[in-house]
């Protein structure tokens, strides 16, 4: 499948502070989901910002092969003239998502409530992670399970029913995954299709439910949930969307900027939607000297410019409660918290077993090789800073990871030896400057 080319490793040094100001790309949750609303849409739905990486760039394919018309204009704006809930074609081929996830398992929802069947496939990484948790309600809203690999893993085969059945659904562990899928499938059934939620999980598809005129209701359940309903076979309106910058990319240079010392940045229009910040709140009970110039709207999220300034950092402990509003952040925490006073303790981290790699052992092996003490209790990731003194020198296993490759080179740029990770060419599925980005910083990654 996808990213069978030989590895090229990638090394970063320190290079003194880093300074300037930069914007990263569009938010990859928002981009994916521009798309398959795009496609699910009446009408030409017209988006800018989109992230141009390759995980988006998977899903943008498969709604063509859904039968979207898909126009690239120019960089990061595009055209989708959409089917139509109840519109999808039956795709001539594969599926293939590559590296993703995230464009997968929403696909999933969207083809496995229609009367088509789908086949979906994936690199070697996507090939090992569970989606059991999307097929077992889809099963329940009728869909058949043609094909699938053990334990319920791509390439896998579906069948949709003639109609959708609604069903009512407590998602077993956080993830806006499961419940985006559940949701998206709940469009193309009649009546209402509830998605419960014991912590909330990020929400730009409730929020481009509404966008696209759908009928959707939103409210509390218990001390951390969330209860979502949502009135089945709307027919959506193509409507604009502009994408806001992703926090999850702009994680990168924002940690880069807190351990090399000496460092000032300016990172702009930063998504500030509380569902996605938790690594900001954790960063500043660290100590870290993040300030923001600024504040607007972009796409109807919030965003601010956020100044960012070297500084010392101290160990803190994160409550696993705060883990669905970081969770692809946890990574570049660990680099932070290796330049810290003291211990931190990540709590509540099981998912992280289950993304691109097991997130927790990939941490636990490089921060090991840069010579850092850090252990996995249980589902806890345990860090004992080394105020700010980090030896690195060591070679980074990303096991196909773009989350463990940036991770790794942002360390590289503020030990005292060089960090080299064995592959950087997944860090095209979600920000495919980053490279450039940090060097223009004064980074010295290559
Ligand atoms: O819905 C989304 O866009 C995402 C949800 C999260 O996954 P889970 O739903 O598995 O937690 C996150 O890790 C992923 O990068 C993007
Ligand atoms: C987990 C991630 O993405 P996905 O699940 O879409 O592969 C990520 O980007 O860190």
């Amino acid at each position: 499948m996808a990213h069978a080319q030989p590895p090229i490793p990638v090394t970063a040094r320190s290079r003194g502070p880093l300074a300037g100001r930069v914007r990263v790309p569009g938010d990859k949750s928002i981009s994916h989901r521009s798309l398959i609303f795009g496609l699910l849409a009446i009408g030409e739905t017209r988006i800018s910002g989109l992230l141009e990486g390759e995980d988006v760039m998977r899903t943008a394919d498969a709604a063509r092969a859904l039968g979207a018309i898909v126009h690239h204009d120019s960089p990061g704006s595009w055209r989708v003239r959409g089917v139509g809930v109840g519109g999808l074609r039956e795709p001539g081929g594969v599926l293939d998502f590559g590296n993703a996830g995230t464009g997968s398992r929403l696909m999933m929802g969207v083809c496995g409530a229609h009367p088509i069947t789908t086949v979906f496939d994936g690199d070697a990484s996507l090939r090992k992670r569970p989606m059991r948790r999307i097929l077992d309600p889809l099963e329940l809203m009728g869909t058949t399970i043609v094909s699938q690999e053990e334990g319920g893993r791509v390439p896998l085969t579906l069948r949709g029913p003639k109609e959708a059945v609604p069903i009512t659904y407590r998602t077993p562990v956080a993830s806006a995954q499961i419940k985006s899928a559940v949701l998206l499938a709940g469009l193309a059934a009649p009546g209402e299709t509830t998605v419960i939620e014991t912590e909330a999980t990020r929400d730009h598809t409730e929020t481009m439910l509404r966008h696209f005129g759908a009928d959707v209701a939103v409210s509390p359940d218990g001390a951390h949930g969330r209860r979502i309903v949502l009135k089945g076979q709307p027919e959506l309106q193509a409507a604009p969307i502009v994408v806001p910058t992703d926090p999850s990319s702009a994680a990168f240079p924002l940690v880069a900027a807190l351990i090399v010392p000496g460092s000032d940045i300016l990172i702009e229009s930063v998504m500030a939607n509380p569902l996605r910040s938790g690594l900001l709140t954790t960063l500043r009970e660290m100590g870290a000297d993040i300030s923001v110039e600024s504040e607007a709207n972009e796409g109807g999220e919030a965003v601010a410019t956020l100044r960012v300034r070297a500084g010392v950092l101290k160990g803190v402990t994160v409550p696993p409660e705060r883990a669905p509003s970081m969770i692809d952040e946890y990574p570049v925490l660990a680099v932070a918290a290796s330049f810290a006073t003291g211990t931190t303790r990540m709590r509540g981290l099981q998912e992280l077993r289950v993304k691109e790699s097991d997130r927790l052992a990939a941490v636990e092996a490089g921060l090991k090789a840069a010579g850092v003490t850090c252990a996995i209790e249980g589902d806890d990731l345990v860090v004992e800073g080394r105020d700010g003194a980090v030896d690195g020198g060591g070679l980074v296993a990303t096991h196909l990871d773009h989350r463990i490759a940036m991770s790794f080179l942002v360390m590289g740029l503020a030990t005292r030896q060089p960090m080299t990770v064995d592959d950087g060419a997944m860090i095209a599925t979600s920000f495919p400057s980053f490279i450039a980005l940090m060097n223009g910083l004064g980074g010295d990654i290559a």
